[in-house]
């Protein structure tokens, strides 16, 4: 279980940072959404004039004996005031759907590619869910909010005031008392964005939870089949999808209160507008045409003023998805290429562990490190077989070497040279893995098998995949449907645990690395297959430095030397005949009993007796 709960995040950022941050983005296409604005302002300003057409047509055409060829033209004004609004509505759109969705897709790649770079240790701590929501949902958010509530809420509030100024300038009583209505609104608006604020990011932090509860139950459904823990995984999400079911009704009835609020303030300084009117009416201080004016502009005002209240809302809400955006950019990327990278005098893939301490960030304080002050040595071309109990830290210290942990204290070092001062994609072609636990990607054979290979002058690809696959025993793939080229991984074709193993074992090998580190990669093959592997591994090791986690004799037989580990540190390192001889703790690792002694140690031990 990740350690990422919903909404523990305190961002420590002030309110506005994610704005101006947003600010940075939106540059390139601020002229295009200045564009978009001003179609929309043209928009909410032919709708504002469709009243003040109105009056003129009470003063000066609805009464008896009114000029019938000014009517036919005021009809006429106002249709064509009704196209060109409709037209600029259209434009708006043109204008900006295209550079908010291209935002979106960039921030969105910029999203993935930090999600790339940022270390192992931050991918431990998050959930998928977490991660996928605030690459997709967030995003679709903030386009919606681009391409819609940011100018719409700017247009909105410049049509509400305009609209203001033209009651003003109508009548200024009737315009203060309009107005008067803005004050409850601006003490409620302030309470409603707090609450709501606070509801958005629970409810977004809780869909991410929610789609890492399904990506872990899809992934992990043959476990909750074959234990039987469907109902219980279903009670579980079950849970999580109500709570976020009560999160988004409190934040719908928030936002529903606020709205009734908003609506409802306008109506009753409208009741009072009308009273005033009716009193200056009959005073003679305003037309007839005048009132029906001010009564047009209130219901022009009308869907401002409501609008106002949900874009206010959706802002809100983006503003939150904003915060989770960039609180996984601001994540720092602890395992990064130095700004002076160094190479090695002599490339010889000699492998040194120096004084290595590491302890997981997870771990708790005053914990004992995984690893304590570890020494190792290989040689060049060397292989040395990792042997060790469960949990002693063997798949923690093979992953040192190619940086996905970053050693707490002390150095790893190739050809003498900090693995820290190496340029990452250098190191990474310097090394390889192969993990016991095996991803494949979905993608062809051939993508998976190659995706480390560097292109070699001299050396044609093809001849690199299929000795990759001889030598792991991969000669399967050709009886597949479409051969090097039949999709696997996810959705592709499903493979056994050992056909799995066998093509991670060939995408280390294809990679012709110096160094190649191998965590227990024979440990899903039958006795068979897994000789067959390890005679051919014999082979192409021959010349490469080899790191290997064994369990098993048969895969310690590959190894020139042996390092045992225990207790956080290499115990004792030697042949496998050496080790077997004069350790107890290997002997009971390796699942084997004291060797029989021989004759020589026989007469050794009789000599020093007499
Ligand atoms: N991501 C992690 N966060 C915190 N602790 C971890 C993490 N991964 C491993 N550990 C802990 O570190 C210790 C060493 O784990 P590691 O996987 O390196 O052991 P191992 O020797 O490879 O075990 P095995 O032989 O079972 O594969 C264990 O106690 C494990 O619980």
């Amino acid at each position: 279980m990740k350690q990422y709960q919903a909404g523990t995040r305190d961002t420590g950022r002030s309110s506005t940072s994610s704005w101006r941050r947003l600010g940075g983005f939106v540059k390139p296409i601020l002229p295009r959404l200045l564009m978009g604005f001003i179609c929309a302002m043209g928009a909410g300003v032919v709708a504002l004039a469709i009243p003040q057409v109105l009056s003129s047509l009470v003063n000066t055409v609805l009464y008896p004996g009114g000029d019938a060829a000014a009517l036919r033209s005021t009809v006429l004004l106002i249709t064509l005031l009704g196209i060109a609004e409709a037209l600029l509505v259209f434009m708006r759109r043109v204008f900006v759907i295209t550079p908010a969705a291209r935002l979106e897709t960039q921030l969105r790649v910029g999203f993935f590619r930090h999600l790339q770079q940022l270390p192992v240790s931050f991918h431990d701590k998050w959930g998928s869910g977490q991660l996928l929501s605030r690459s997709m949902s967030d995003l679709s958010l903030l386009r919606r909010w681009l391409a819609f509530g940011a100018v719409m809420l700017v247009v909105a509030t410049v049509t509400v005031v305009l609209g203001l100024a033209l009651m003003f300038s109508s009548n200024w009583v009737l315009g203060a008392i309009y107005l008067a209505g803005a004050v409850p609104i601006t003490v409620r608006a302030y309470r409603f964005r707090n609450v709501f604020r606070t509801a958005s990011r629970l409810s977004q932090d809780q869909a991410g939870d929610l789609a890492t509860a399904v990506e872990e139950s899809v992934h992990g459904i043959r476990v909750i089949k074959a234990f039987g823990r469907s109902r219980h995984m279903l009670d579980g999400f079950a849970r999580q999808a109500h709570e976020l079911r009560s999160t988004e009704i409190g934040k719908a009835r928030s936002l529903s209160n606020f709205l009734a609020f908003v609506v409802s303030v306008p109506q009753i300084t409208l009741a009072l507008g009308l009273l005033a009117g009716i009193w200056l009416t009959v005073q003679g201080q305003l037309t007839v045409g005048g009132l029906v004016a001010y009564f047009a502009t209130a219901a022009v005002l009308a869907g401002p003023v409501e609008g106002i209240g949900m874009l206010l809302g959706m802002t809100l809400t983006t503003k939150t998805a904003l915060d989770r955006h960039f609180e996984v950019l601001d994540a720092p990327n602890t395992i990064a290429s130095p700004a002076a990278p160094m190479a090695p005098v002599r490339q010889l893939g000699a492998l040194e562990f120096h004084d290595v301490t590491y302890s997981y960030p997870e771990a708790p304080a005053g914990g004992i490190p995984v690893l304590r002050g570890l020494n190792l040595r290989l040689e060049p071309g060397e292989t040395m077989a990792l042997v060790g109990a469960t949990g002693s830290g063997k798949s923690t210290l093979l992953q040192l070497v190619p940086r996905l942990y970053e050693a707490t204290s002390g150095a790893v070092r190739i050809d003498g040279v900090d693995v820290r001062d190496y340029d990452l994609r250098v190191l990474r072609s310097v090394v390889s893995v192969a993990f016991e636990d095996t991803t494949l990607f979905s993608a062809s054979i051939r993508e998976n098998v190659m995706l480390g290979a560097q292109p070699e002058p001299g050396r044609d690809p093809e001849q690199v995949l299929a000795e990759a696959l001889e030598t792991a025993q991969g000669g399967f793939v050709h009886s597949l449907p479409e051969g090097l080229d039949t999709v696997i991984g996810e959705e592709g074709l499903s493979l056994s645990g050992g056909q799995r193993q066998r093509l991670a074992l060939a995408r280390a090998i294809a990679a012709r690395p110096r160094i190649l580190v191998l965590d227990d990669p024979l440990s899903a093959l039958d006795v068979n297959t897994e000789e067959l592997v390890t005679a051919a591994l014999r082979r192409v090791l021959a010349g490469t430095t080899t790191l290997i986690v064994a369990h098993r004799p048969s895969t310690v037989a590959l190894a020139d030397r042996v390092a045992l580990l225990r207790d956080g540190g290499i115990e004792d390192v030697g042949t496998h005949a050496e080790l077997l001889h004069r350790s107890e703790h290997y002997r009971h690792i390796i699942s084997s009993p004291a060797p029989s002694p021989s004759l020589e140690d026989l007469l050794e031990e009789t000599d020093s007796k007499a």
